[in-house]
C-alpha cells in the first residue's frame, strides 16, 4: 500500500470528488461515518460522554460529523470549536448540520479553560494533515490541557500538532493520543518511533479514494499490508522436493552464543527451505546436533570462535552470517577473507549480514565494497548508527540510510516497531505486523533465519526482505494470541511460523 504525502492525499481527495461525482462534504461524511462505526462500540460499552475538539479545517469537520452521528445514536456529546475567521467550506456545512440536529457548539479559543468530564473520552480533531508548519507556543495551553486530562484521548487522522511528512521536535505542542484513527492512508510520521508516544496505536480507515487516480501517483514509500504480501508468497507445489526449496547456510556463533545459530537455523527450517547447513566453531557442534537435528552441522577448525569460513559454504543458495559471531580478531579476518572469496564469484550466493558481521563491517568500512549488490543487512538502531553514523531525527535517519543504501547498493532492514526496509532505488517499505512482545533476546536471529530461508527458496532479495519481515511479525502476532506479550520468546516466534504461513497462504 502506498504511503502518500499530505499534498498527494489532498490532490487524490480532489480527484476522487470529481471522478465519483461527490456532492459537497460527501467525503467528510464518509470519513465521519467510518469513525462512528469504529467508535460506537467504545462509547456503547463505557456509556461515557464524547468531548470533541474541532479545529477550523477539514479535520475539525470530521469531528463535527462524528459528533452529529454520536448524538443521533443517543450518546452524550460536547463539541468545542476553535473560533476562527476562516473555516473550511465543509467545516461550515457541518457546523450547520450539527446545529440542525440539536447539538450546541461551544466556541473556544487557545486560552479557554476546559473542564472535561471525569469519564469522557476526548476526541482530537483540531488539526489533521493540513498542518503546514509547527504549531506555535500560543497553542501550548490548549494542547497541554488535553494532554494533562485524566481522560482517554483518541486522535482523528493524526495527533494535532504532529506534522505528517516532516520532523516535529519533541518540545512542540502535540496531542498525546492513546490511539489514532487515520483516514485513507498511513502518514509517514505515524510509523516512526520518535512520534510513537503521540500516536499510540493506529487504526487505518479506508474511505474509498479513487483507485485509478491513486495508481497515477508516484511514491517511494510503502506500507506492507497482508494483501501486498500475499501476492509475493509462493505456495507449495505438488512435485516439490527438498532441492526445490534450496539450501541455506547459517554461519555464526561463538562460545556462549551458539544459541543465536540454533534459533536462526530452526527459523530457517520452519520457514521452509529444503536444507540448512549450520556453520559454527567446534564448541557448537554438540549443541547444534542435539537442538537442531534436521540441520547439517559443519565446524570451524577453531574451538570457540569462527576463524575461517569454509569455501564449500559458498555453494549454498543463501548464506546468513553474523548471529552470535563475536568480534574476535580471527573472526574479523575470517569475515574479510569470506567477503573477498564472494567477490570473486560471478554468481555469489544471496547474502544476509546480521549482528556482529555488521559491527565488524562498521570497524572496516572499506570492506563494504566487497559485498555483493543487494545483500540484506539487518541492523537494529545501534548497529545502524555504527554503520551510517549519527542522525538528527527519524526523518533524517531515513534520508541518511537511503543515501547509504544507494551508495553501497545494499538493502537495509532497520529493525524496530514498524521495521522499515530501505532499498537502493530509494524505496522504503514499512512493515505492518508485530508487537512490543517481540523486543526479546534472539528475535533478530529468528528474522535472519527466516530471510535466509526465503533467499534459499529463490525469492528475490527485495521480496525476501519484505515477506520475511512480515512473516516474522505475523508469527509474533500469532504467538500473542495465546502467550502474553511479556512472555513471548524467540523460540515462540519459531513455533508460530507455521500459523503465520497458514494465515498468509489461506
Ligand atoms: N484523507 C481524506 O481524503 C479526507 C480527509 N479529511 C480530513 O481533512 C483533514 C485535512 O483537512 P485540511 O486540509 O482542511 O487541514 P486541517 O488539518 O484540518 O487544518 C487546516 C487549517 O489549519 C491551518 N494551519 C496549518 N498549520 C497551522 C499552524 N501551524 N498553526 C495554525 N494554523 C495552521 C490551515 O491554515 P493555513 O495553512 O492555510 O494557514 C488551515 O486553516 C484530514 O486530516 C482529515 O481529517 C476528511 O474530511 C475527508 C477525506
Ligand atoms: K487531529
Amino acid at each position: 500500500m502506498k504511503i502518500l504525502s499530505a499534498q498527494d492525499i489532498r490532490s487524490l481527495e480532489q480527484q476522487t470528488e470529481i471522478k465519483q461525482q461527490l456532492s459537497e462534504a460527501a467525503l467528510m461524511e464518509r470519513a465521519g461515518r467510518l469513525l462512528f462505526g469504529e467508535l460506537q462500540n467504545v462509547f456503547g460499552e463505557c456509556r461515557c460522554k464524547a468531548e470533541i475538539l474541532c479545529g477550523f479545517g477539514n479535520n475539525g469537520g470530521d469531528g463535527l460529523v462524528l459528533g452529529r452521528l454520536l448524538h443521533e445514536a443517543g450518546h452524550e456529546v460536547t463539541i468545542y470549536l476553535v473560533e476562527h475567521d476562516h473555516y473550511s467550506n465543509d467545516n461550515l456545512i457541518n457546523q450547520k448540520r450539527l446545529r440542525e440536529s440539536g447539538v450546541e457548539i461551544v466556541n473556544i479559543n487557545k486560552d479557554s479553560i476546559l473542564a472535561f468530564s471525569e469519564k469522557s473520552i476526548i476526541l482530537d480533531a483540531l488539526f489533521g494533515y493540513g498542518l503546514s508548519r509547527l504549531l506555535d507556543e500560543s497553542w501550548t495551553p490548549l494542547i497541554q490541557q488535553i494532554n494533562s486530562a485524566n481522560n482517554r484521548i483518541f486522535a482523528i487522522d493524526i495527533p494535532s500538532g504532529l506534522l505528517a511528512d516532516e520532523h516535529t521536535p519533541p518540545d512542540a505542542p502535540v496531542v498525546k493520543a492513546e490511539r489514532t484513527y487515520t483516514l485513507a492512508f498511513v502518514k509517514l510520521a505515524l510509523l516512526l518511533p520518535a512520534y510513537g508516544a503521540f500516536v499510540g496505536d493506529f487504526v487505518l480507515l479506508d474511505i474509498g479514494l479513487d483507485q485509478d487516480a491513486l495508481h497515477e501517483i508516484d511514491t517511494k514509500n510503502y506500507y506492507s499490508t497482508l494483501d501486498d504480501v500475499k501476492k509475493m508468497a509462493k505456495p507449495l507445489g505438488k512435485f516439490s522436493h527438498k532441492g526445490t526449496f534450496g539450501h541455506a547456510v547459517i554461519a555464526g556463533g561463538s562460545y556462549g552464543s551458539i544459541g543465536a545459530v540454533v534459533l536462526a537455523s530452526r527459523a530457517a527450517l520452519k520457514t521452509g527451505c529444503g536444507l540448512v547447513s549450520s556453520y559454527v566453531p567446534q564448541c557448537g557442534y554438540q549443541i547444534m546436533q542435539s537442538t537442531v537435528p534436521e540441520a547439517l552441522v559443519k565446524t570451524d577448525s577453531a574451538d570457540r570462535v569462527i576463524s575461517n569460513f569454509a569455501p564449500e559454504l559458498l555453494q549454498a543458495r543463501s548464506i546468513a552470517v553474523g548471529m552470535g559471531l563475536g568480534r574476535a580478531q580471527q573472526s574479523q579476518e575470517a569475515l574479510h577473507q569470506f567477503l573477498k572469496d564472494l567477490d570473486k564469484l560471478d554468481h555469489p550466493p544471496k547474502l544476509l549480514l546480521d549482528a556482529d558481521a555488521l559491527n565488524i563491517l562498521s570497524l572496516h568500512k572499506e570492506w563494504l565494497n566487497l559485498l555483493p549488490s543487494f545483500s540484506i543487512l539487518t541492523p537494529h538502531p545501534k548497529e545502524l548508527q555504527r554503520l551510517i553514523g549519527e542522525w538528527e531525527n527519524d526523518f533524517d535517519k531515513l534520508q541518511k540510510a537511503s543515501a547509504w543504501s544507494a551508495k553501497y547498493q545494499q538493502i537495509l532492514v532497520i529493525k524496530g516497531a514498524n521495521t522499515v526496509i530501505i532499498f537502493p532505488d530509494g524505496q522504503l517499505h514499512f512493515n505492518s505486523t508485530g508487537n512490543p512482545g517481540m523486543a526479546t533476546a534472539g528475535a533478530g536471529d529468528v528474522l535472519s533465519g527466516i530471510i535466509g530461508s526465503l533467499l534459499a527458496q529463490g525469492y528475490a532479495p527485495k521480496d525476501a526482505a519484505i515477506l520475511g519481515v512480515f512473516l516474522h511479525g505475523l508469527a509474533g502476532d500469532c504467538a500473542a494470541k495465546t502467550i502474553h506479550q511479556k512472555s513471548i520468546t524467540a523460540s515462540d516466534l519459531i513455533e508460530h511460523l507455521s500459523d503465520a504461513w497458514r494465515y498468509l497462504l489461506s
